[in-house]
């Protein structure tokens, strides 16, 4: 039987991985080692008496009386904190799916790397923050990183059988976000509401209004960077509001292979968990006479100034990626909080960027784990700083 844990389960990406594991037969079809998750204990609870996984983990200190009094008559371990979680990730399993949201959810998938198997990566803070570390170590313990991202999914699929070295672009679609409507002047208005409302994809709020400002999509331009090993300026970004088409790979004699479907994770999921193979999955199939037509436009970078600093962090690569993702964090964090207005969330991510790098040189090799964990501690903090100079001018 084969065993899975997964790191995340009460998030979007969590549930939808959770339902195709109950599809296809639950405890009875797989062995499920570890589920973590982080406030909804409750849910947690319920997942791990679905599939009897051995440990349920919360994140959380302060949540482990209400996890434990939920498991309590079960012989599922509970336990919690940070360190817990990255507990977790030592004990074996052979497919694992990152899904924890931000930084937190670099340390469970690098220490689930160490036993080989196949790692199914949500997480793009992963690859963003510590890209070239991660790769170098599932090459180093023979695991297989699978991209769970639907975009790098869809370049993925349309890789196989394919060779890299005849890629001459990646092109990654972007839906353009709640606002992508708006005229320029009224985006620093911009409510909470207002960027959760996703026209196409249901997610967490985070990557949600990540999606609404393209940081999701600068995130994952240079996510395409690290996964798939090609040149920055082999990435482009296109605007294409429908969300049908997942991502594209034009190769040197001019043919460009996309990938197609309707905007369901399950999809990405599925193909992760059935990798190399393909089983039914329980996704929407397209009507294309009935979508009538697909439409694209070129993103405007004073509007998505997030896809310019992207293209910055690229160029520097090392640890400008952790300090790219801290900072963005940090002021996510500020405009959920309603301290910060949403234009002002790249102005605080580009004065972070000089911040750190006025002190120290980005640009240095990733060397280990350590490293990019002292990069995102110190990003944080002169985030904190570009927070109050922003909201002072
Ligand atoms: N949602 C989507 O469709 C897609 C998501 N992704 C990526 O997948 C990842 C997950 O996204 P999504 O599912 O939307 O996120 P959610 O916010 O829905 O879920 C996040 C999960 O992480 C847990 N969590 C929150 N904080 C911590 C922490 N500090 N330590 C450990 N666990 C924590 C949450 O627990 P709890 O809820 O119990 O508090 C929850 O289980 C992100 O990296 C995102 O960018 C990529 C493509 C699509
Ligand atoms: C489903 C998924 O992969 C998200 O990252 C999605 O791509 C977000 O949509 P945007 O294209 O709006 O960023
Ligand atoms: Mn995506």
């Amino acid at each position: 039987m084969r065993s899975v844990s997964v790191f995340g389960a009460t998030g979007s990406v969590g549930e939808n991985t959770f339902d195709l594991l109950m599809r296809e037969g639950g405890a009875s079809a797989y062995r499920t080692v570890a589920l973590t998750g982080g406030r909804n204990v409750a849910r947690l609870a319920e997942m791990a008496r679905a599939l009897r996984a051995e440990i349920a983990v919360t994140a959380f200190d302060d949540c482990l009386p209400a996890l434990r009094d939920a498991l309590a008559g079960t012989d599922i371990e509970v336990a919690a904190g940070s360190a817990a979680v990255h507990d977790a990730a030592d004990r074996p399993a052979d497919w694992v799916m990152s899904a924890i949201v931000g930084a937190a959810g670099l340390v469970p998938g690098m220490r689930a790397l160490r036993h080989g198997g196949k790692l199914a990566l949500a997480n793009k803070e992963s690859l963003v923050t510590a890209g070239q570390l991660l790769m170098a170590t599932a090459a180093a313990n023979e695991a297989t990183v699978l991209p769970v991202d639907s975009e790098h999914s869809a370049i993925f699929q349309a890789l196989v059988g394919e060779d890299i070295a005849a890629v001459e672009r990646i092109i990654l679609t972007a839906s353009g976000g709640a606002l992508r409507d708006w005229p320029l002047e009224r985006l620093a208005s911009a409510t909470v509401a207002e960027a959760l409302a996703h026209p196409n994809w249901s997610m967490g709020a985070r990557i949600t209004i990540d999606s609404a400002s393209m940081f999701n999509k600068a995130l994952e331009v240079i996510e395409t960077r690290e996964f798939f090993g090609v040149d920055p300026a082999q990435i482009e970004v296109i605007i294409h509001p429908e969300s049908i088409i997942h991502s594209l790979v034009g190769f040197r004699d001019g043919a460009v292979m996309a990938h197609l479907g309707a905007p369901d994770m399950r999809h990405p999921i599925g193909y992760a968990l059935n990798w190399p193979k393909r089983q039914t999955l329980p996704v929407a199939r397209l009507d294309l006479a009935a979508l009538g037509g697909l439409s694209f436009r070129a993103p405007d970078e004073i509007r998505f100034p997030a896809l310019r600093l992207a293209r910055e962090v690229m160029a520097v690569r090392g640890l400008a990626g952790a300090a790219f993702n801290a900072a963005k964090e940090v002021a996510l964090d500020h405009f959920i909080a309603g301290e910060l207005g949403f234009m002002q969330m790249a102005a605080v991510v580009e004065a972070t960027l000089n911040r750190v790098s006025s002190d120290c040189s980005l640009g240095n090799a990733v060397l280990t784990l350590e490293d990019v964990l002292q990069m995102d501690h110190l990003a944080r903090i002169k985030a904190a700083e570009a927070v109050t100079m922003v909201k002072g001018r």
